[in-house]
């Protein structure tokens, strides 16, 4: 029975600590929230940017920040790409840098697991000026979202149409499962997709598996940039690449 009252009392350390994450997590959403809802301009972009930037100076945040932000907005303005997912809303930070930055067709659909957390995102989306014709928040898993893109951005098989950029900063040990399932799906745009992987610690320095499975498939991926906090995998089918 010793050892039984200790099993049980691991169980309720483990769930009170994930119960204490979770809590974290929700009180980190309303308060960046209710930062950024009061004090930036509304309708203007870079105003909403600057206040989360200025939340970040003194509050712990999870949102990308200004420096992976700039890495973003290099990319972002040299794919100029037409289709954008984004896993891991958050508090809409990454989604109004993407937004702000996309030719004048360009189109977000930006997943996230809970709730509460989408529900703020998609607010301080529309507080930045973005309507809902160019970008939709998904509230789910990424997993259960990613079959549902095809006919959510009209995408037809066998086109050449797709996704042209990627941005994964929802949960690293999920990058390679929603990778491959992008493939699978067919969501890939066939002549070129960017993929922006965010790492945030050391323990992700695989990225979960994700930059193995992309070197052993040299025929369609490459490696673009490893920067600290970013990297960018290129993805493209190899019958759309010139002179071979
Ligand atoms: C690090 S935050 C994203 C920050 C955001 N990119 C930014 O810069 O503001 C990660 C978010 O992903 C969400 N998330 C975690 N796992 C997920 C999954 N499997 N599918 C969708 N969203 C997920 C979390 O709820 C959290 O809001």
């Amino acid at each position: 029975s010793g050892r039984c009252r200790v099993q049980v009392a691991a169980l309720c350390r483990g769930a009170l600590a994930r119960a204490l994450r979770m809590l974290r997590g929700r009180v980190c959403v309303r308060s960046t929230h209710s930062f950024v809802f009061s004090e930036c301009t509304h309708g203007n972009a870079r105003s909403v940017l600057e206040t989360f930037d200025l939340y970040a100076d003194t509050h712990p945040s999870l949102c990308i920040g200004p420096q992976t932000g700039e890495a973003l907005d290099e990319a972002v303005g040299r794919v100029r790409p037409c289709r954008v997912l984004e896993l891991g809303t958050h508090c809409g930070y990454s989604s109004v840098r993407m937004l702000r930055l996309l030719p004048p067709a360009g189109r977000l659909v930006t997943v996230e697991l809970d709730p509460l957390t989408a529900e703020l995102g998609e607010e301080i989306i529309l507080v930045a000026g973005f309507k809902h014709s160019q970008f939709q928040v998904l509230t789910s898993s990424s997993a259960e979202a990613i079959p549902t893109l095809r006919s959510l951005l009209e995408l037809n098989r066998g086109t050449g149409e797709g996704l042209n950029l990627v941005l994964m900063d929802h949960d690293p040990e999920r990058y390679l499962p929603d990778l491959l399932a992008l493939e699978r799906e067919e969501l890939l745009c066939p002549s070129g997709c960017s993929v922006l992987l965010i790492h945030r610690n050391r323990r992700a320095g695989d990225r979960g598996g994700i930059l193995g499975h992309v070197r052993a498939r040299p025929d369609c991926y490459s490696v673009e940039s490893e920067l600290q906090f970013m990297t960018e995998i290129f993805y493209q089918q190899e019958s759309t690449k010139e002179n071979k």
